[in-house]
């Protein structure tokens, strides 16, 4: 028999009961639900990371439709829990969605949303944010001022790479990465080597364009490659960033022999997820190559780190923010919670995940759709024609 889990209730007397594992930023997903007569229920149990048994409980007998997070195991047993409970509609607060079974929501007939789009800038400025901290040894400078060893100023203290003129390359050139990119050449005039399963032409259409624009204004222009594998632009690139989902095409992409590749110089940066790196492997590479430096947002076994990745100076680690801007989180609680609700209303998914904004403008209601399915084709649901 499950614990019973605390809860906060909105709307007690709604027709369908909704349940959101976590509190979530702002309050218009909240009215979202609440004004087409959800009764929803948020978890306000102080743990982290909900135990499938927690989720269970929070599930009980009658639920229409669950908002969860990453964190949590979406498998089998929660989706047999939540049919069973006569619910339809699962949504997670992320865009990547490597913790849920889709093969098992398929099964129950759950449609599993996700958050695409809202966090694509933000996520992208953060691996832009941890490029040039890398770069120029941003953390490792504010400890030395912080610990009061800045005695004046000196020819070699804290030099580190200019990124003008260097080469970024991009693994996983989709909707975060081709953002990066653009940051990245934009702003640093950096020129392009990307990886993707798949062309990326309008990203290759900026490069050009904005390598013409410097061309004529006498400038050295920018230029882009697309790599036809991965170690072309591990082997060229001076600052890599990891953008692709999380599968088994993935799992540990950057390993022992991928970092032997690399610059001895380089900067690795990874906003994606953990396991797209084998964190053992850099650890003793950050340690044999003590001017190789990376920026990790994610981590392997989050939310721990590997032996000795705390310790390294050319390791900087932040906890799993990328998405952490106010606009961001409150947009994907928006988009989660429409997920949701579009399912249990009937309402079509929405035709374009990469165009989430109609959802978004608070001024206006938003589309009678869910933003984002998933397995909307799996499941056979009809698609929005607006
Ligand atoms: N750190 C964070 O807080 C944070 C925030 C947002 C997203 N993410 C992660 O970033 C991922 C990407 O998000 P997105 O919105 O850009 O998704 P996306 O689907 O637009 O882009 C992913 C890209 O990866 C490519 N890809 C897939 N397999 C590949 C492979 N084997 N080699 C190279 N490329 C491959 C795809 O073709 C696609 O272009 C998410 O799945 C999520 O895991 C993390
Ligand atoms: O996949 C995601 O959306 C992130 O990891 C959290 O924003």
């Amino acid at each position: 028999m499950a614990k019973p889990v605390s809860i906060e209730v909105w709307n007690p007397n709604g027709k369908y009961r909704v349940v959101s594992t976590k509190s979530m930023p702002g309050t218009r997903w909240i009215n979202l639900l609440i004004e087409q007569d959800c009764r929803l229920e948020i978890c306000t149990e102080k743990k982290t990371i909900l135990s499938v048994e927690d989720i269970i409980a929070l599930i009980g007998d009658k639920c229409d439709g669950v908002i969860g997070q990453l964190t949590e195991d979406w498998g089998e047993t929660l989706f047999a829990a939540l049919s069973k409970a006569g619910g339809k509609a699962f949504s997670n607060m992320a865009v990547g969605y490597n913790n849920v079974d889709v093969n098992a929501a398929n099964k129950y007939g759950v449609a599993v949303g996700n958050t695409p789009g809202v966090l694509t800038e933000t996520t992208a400025e953060l691996a832009a944010s941890l490029s040039l901290a890398a770069a120029r040894r941003i953390v490792e400078a504010d400890g030395f001022m912080r610990a009061g060893l800045y005695d004046g100023w000196l020819p070699h203290l804290f030099v580190g790479n200019l990124l003008k003129g260097q080469t970024v390359g991009v693994i996983g050139a989709g909707r975060i990465g081709s953002a990066y990119a653009r940051m990245m050449v934009e702003g640093f005039k950096m020129n392009l080597i990307y990886f993707d399963l798949y062309q990326s032409t309008r990203l290759e259409k900026f490069v050009t364009a904005y390598g013409q624009f410097l061309k004529a204004n006498g400038e050295q222009p920018v230029t882009w490659k697309r790599a036809s594998s991965m170690s072309e632009v591990l082997q060229e690139a001076d600052v890599i960033s990891l953008h692709p989902v999380l599968d088994k095409t993935t799992y540990h992409l950057i390993n022992k022999e991928s970092l032997a590749t690399m610059k001895k110089e380089a900067i690795l940066i990874n906003c994606s997820r953990g396991p797209v790196v084998d964190e053992v492997a850099l650890v003793e590479h950050l340690k044999q190559n003590p001017m190789f430096r990376v920026g990790l947002d994610v981590f392997e076994d989050e939310p721990y780190m590997k032996p000795g990745l705390g310790e390294m100076k050319n390791a900087i680690v932040v906890p799993h923010i990328a998405s952490a801007s106010k606009w961001t989180r409150e947009g994907m609680a928006t988009l989660a919670a429409l997920n949701v609700l579009g399912k249990i209303k009937g309402y079509p998914v929405w035709h374009d995940p990469n165009r989430v904004d109609p959802f978004l403008n608070e001024n206006a209601p938003p589309p009678a759709a869910s933003p984002s399915i998933v397995n909307a084709k799996a499941l056979g649901l009809p698609v929005s024609k607006l």
